[in-house]
């Protein structure tokens, strides 16, 4: 894995991590199974996540070979991560500057996590090529990731001294042309419980 060298975060990305049938097969499912994305702590910015988010069935052998796959990668116990999701953004679609961890004593914070805790890691899997934007951008850490078939992107959402790291505030960008699909894992200081 390519390690981001910066002492701001702790961030890797790895190239071709998931096969091109692999990430055409998720492409389905997230087809199959869209919503429109509902946010904790979104305020009144109905536009802050315009795009749609589906939860994989963790019984489909696609869904199962990524969980192998990331668990023979990162090791982290199974047990902490959150279900799969998977994103479709259209064009004018984006997630907008936003942290993945919840703001401690938030209105949310009870609600999501009473039981599992913060969220720690997350682990990004690019599904496709996006004819243009759709890019991810790290703004503390002055770094644009571009979707690429099955590339994968993680990162430390805590600092060292495990408190919540802004730096890793990072925005998906507005789908300019094309498609883009994206795979998120999260994963929590506990078990989440299902
Ligand atoms: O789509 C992206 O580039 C970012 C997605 C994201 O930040 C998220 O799902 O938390
Ligand atoms: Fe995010």
């Amino acid at each position: 894995m390519q390690r981001l060298p910066s002492d701001k975060a702790e961030l890797l990305q790895l190239r071709a991590f998931v096969t091109p049938d692999l990430a055409a097969r998720l492409i389905e499912l997230i087809e199959q199974d869209r919503r429109p994305s509902t946010l904790a702590d979104a305020g009144d910015d109905r536009y802050f996540r315009t795009s749609e988010t589906c939860d994989l069935d963790a019984a489909e052998p696609a869904v199962r070979s990524l969980e192998e796959q990331l668990f023979a990668l990162n090791g982290i116990d199974p047990a902490h991560g959150e279900p799969l999701q998977g994103q479709r953004y259209d064009v004018g679609q984006e997630f907008k500057p936003h942290c993945d961890y919840f703001n401690p004593g938030g209105a949310d914070w009870n609600r999501y996590c009473s039981v599992a805790g913060q969220r720690t890691w997350t682990f990004m899997i690019y599904l496709n090529e996006v004819e243009a934007g759709g890019a991810t951008r790290f703004k503390a850490l002055g770094k644009t990731f571009q979707p690429e078939v099955g590339k994968l992107l993680c990162w430390n959402n805590r600092r060292p001294d495990q408190r919540e790291n802004p730096n890793t505030i990072h925005h998906g960008m507005k789908v300019r042309r094309g498609r883009k699909y994206v795979i998120t894992k999260w994963y929590r200081e506990k078990p989440w419980g299902w």
